[in-house]
This record gives structure tokens, sequence and C-alpha cells, in this order.
């Protein structure tokens, strides 16, 4: 599952467009149009990209769903998708059904009923644990890691390491923004790493 990485861009809205796989320029710029860019929010300095309006347009949010779904299959598919809360549940999902197979939710700590393993990590702005119910993957099982955003790779590294200690094996993870220059690809160097749009951060 090999990123294509930048390809011929567009400005949408002062943002950068970077088509890639079975999505390409047009519907790349078309998600740009539809994310929304939010000053100093949750707090000041950080620009909080907002994929409400992407998840509105049924066409878009469709787009995007086929465009991962290609990338996992071309890469020869997985078992499970696992998702991150909240957002990653909104991504996860739908691309789990697209693909026929099941999702596993890592959820945000004390939703999920024990026994758990729990991860602590630090994201953009704060820290969050997740929690994956022990027991729900089988031995060996390829696992799909999922999310809306990458920022800084806390959340996907967090992610990464609950599915491995729980038994699955981590073959790519896939996100429909990338937030260029917070070190997210880098945290997740030696991982299959599938980004849809490129925006800074
Ligand atoms: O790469 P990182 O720096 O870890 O940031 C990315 C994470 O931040 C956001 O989640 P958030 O924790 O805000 O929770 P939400 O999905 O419940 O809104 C986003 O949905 C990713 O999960
Ligand atoms: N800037 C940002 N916008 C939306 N989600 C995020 N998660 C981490 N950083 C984010």
């Amino acid at each position: 599952m090999t990123d294509p990485g930048p390809t011929p861009t567009g400005e949408v809205g002062g943002l950068r467009a970077a088509g890639l796989a079975g999505l390409g320029v047009e519907r790349a710029n078309r998600v740009l149009e539809l994310v929304r860019a939010v000053p100093d929010y949750p707090g000041p300095g950080i620009t909080f990209r907002d994929i409400t309006g992407l998840l509105a347009d049924g066409d878009a949010f469709g787009h995007v769903v086929e465009a991962l779904g290609d990338v996992v299959r071309a890469a020869g598919g997985v078992d499970l998708v696992a998702g991150m809360e909240a957002r990653g549940f909104l991504v996860g999902a739908p691309l789990a059904t697209h693909l026929g197979v099941g999702f596993v939710p890592l959820r945000k700590a004390g939703k999920l009923p024990p026994p758990t393993d729990s991860v602590t990590y630090d994201l953009e702005y704060g820290t969050a644990t997740i929690e994956l119910r022990a027991g729900t993957l089988h031995p060996g099982a390829r696992v799909l890691v999922v999310d809306d955003v990458l920022a800084t790779g806390g959340t996907a590294a967090a992610g990464a390491e609950l599915v491995e200690r729980g038994g699955g094996v981590v073959v790519g993870m896939a996100f429909l923004l990338e937030l260029d220059g917070l070190g997210g690809r880098e945290r997740l160097a030696g991982r299959e790493v599938t980004t849809l749009v490129h925006v800074e951060s």
C-alpha cells in the first residue's frame, strides 16, 4: 500500500491538493472545497480541518471511500478495518463495508466494557487514551488502521500499537487528510501510509 505522493496539484482556498491513487486532482480539489479550515480552534495557533461538509456531500464522501478501497484492494486486501474514535469511525466503518470486511472500534478511554487494553498518547492539541476490547482480533489478522486526519501521528501510532498488542498485523494505515509539517509521516516511518489529500498544517 504505497502512497503515490504529491501529484499535479491545484489550489483551492489556499490549500494544496495532491491528487492521488483513485481520487485524482478534480476530486481531491472537491474534497478541499468541502473541508473547512477553522483558525485558532480548538486553541490558538491550531488550524482545525473540519470534515463535516465532506461527510454531508454524498458524492464526495462516496468517492473518498471508493478511493481508499481501491488502494487497499490493490495492496492485497485486509481482514479488518480498525477505526480511531471518533472521526476514524466515520471513515473506517463505511470503508469496511465497502471492502466487505469487519470493523474494529478503537475507542476513547472508558467507553468499552472490560477487559480492554489501552494506550495513552499525545496529539496536536492534547493527550488521549484509546482502548481495544481484548480478544477482538484473531491472531495474525491483517488490519488496516483508519482515521480522518494524520497530524502528529500520535493517535495512529497508538492505534497500531494496540492492534499489534492484540495479536493483529498492521498492514497499512489510511487517512483522508495529511497535515504536512507536523511529523505524522515521520512518526509512522516504516509503515504503509496512504493519505488522499495533503494540506498545510
Ligand atoms: O495525528 P494526531 O496528532 O494524533 O491527530 C489526529 C487525530 O486527532 C483527531 O482526533 P481527536 O482526538 O480530536 O478526536 P475526535 O476524532 O473524537 O474528534 C483526528 O480525528 C485524529 O484522530
Ligand atoms: N488541525 C487538525 N484539524 C482536525 N483534526 C485534527 N487532529 C489533529 N490536528 C487536527
